[in-house]
């Protein structure tokens, strides 16, 4: 794993949106797997800012990692209204090529399957990443099994309580999301994991130090052969030894 570590999360997104352009440009039909939660924001704020400086991103598709079920795209909290107030409204990716799970789907399964083949249709390039203070991705919770496919999943009580901060009440959160599953997230070319803050600072150490567990999820990503973790100081905290040397493998 790459560890790049910035003063601010503000630097680290201008990295991150870096990146991202450079699979936009070098590709016809770039695919960016899109992840949710305060963490990617300035990376969506460094791309819209590129876009503006004139990368055009109209060949972009994306495919979002998950969303609630139960929340409507009009939902301020849906993952939905999310990517459309963050990137797309911002920038000139054509809604066709945008890609959701549907969290109001009647057949709930059908929607897995549905997505699963939308991912197979567009292999992704560049999958951005969160981690939840569990070691969550997506919204592949901490288990005994990680499933590979895109799933239905029953929120832990600590995800709920973290995501609570963006809902009136903690009986607002939904319990449920859809999923992508690890397979195509590990199926990535080019993995980015992204946290920042003290309160990420002992998953990551675990989630790249440790072992790789199922109840660490996104420890799975030791497996990939090329991923980079863009942290800030705060989230590194428990990579460096008392000398101030990283000690990341
Ligand atoms: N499903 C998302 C994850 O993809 C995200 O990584 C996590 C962390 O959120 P934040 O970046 O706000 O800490 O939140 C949600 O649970």
């Amino acid at each position: 794993m790459n560890i790049r570590v910035f003063d601010t999360p503000h630097d680290a997104g201008i990295y991150v949106a870096a990146l991202a352009e450079q699979v936009i440009q070098s590709r016809p039909d770039p695919v960016l797997g899109l992840a949710t939660g305060s963490t990617p924001i300035p990376f969506y704020d460094a791309l819209v800012g590129l876009h503006r400086c004139g990368l055009d991103l109209s060949h972009v598709t994306t495919i979002n990692l998950d969303e609630y079920i139960g929340l409507p795209p009009t939902h301020e909290q849906s993952y939905a209204h999310f990517m459309h107030t963050h990137l797309f409204s911002r920038t000139n990716i054509r809604s066709e090529n945008i890609h959701i799970p549907n969290g109001m789907a009647d057949d709930l399964a059908a929607e897995c399957a549905r997505y699963d083949d939308v991912i197979r249709a567009h292999p992704i390039h560049l999958q951005i990443l969160g981690i939840g203070v569990n070691g969550h991705i997506g919204f592949n919770e901490p288990d005994d099994l990680l499933l590979s496919k895109t799933h239905v999943v029953e929120l832990r009580p600590e995800t709920v309580r973290s995501n609570a901060r963006f809902f009136e009440r903690i009986e607002d959160v939904p319990r449920r999301a859809i999923t992508m599953g690890v397979q195509a997230i590990l199926q990535a070319d080019q993995i980015v994991l992204m946290a920042f803050g003290p309160e990420k600072a002992d998953i990551i150490a675990r989630a790249v130090l440790g072992e790789v567990r199922t109840d660490v999820p996104a420890s799975i990503l030791q497996l990939h052969k090329r991923v980079t973790v863009v942290l800030d100081r705060a989230s590194a905290q428990g990579l460096f030894d008392e000398a101030g040397r990283l000690r990341a493998k």
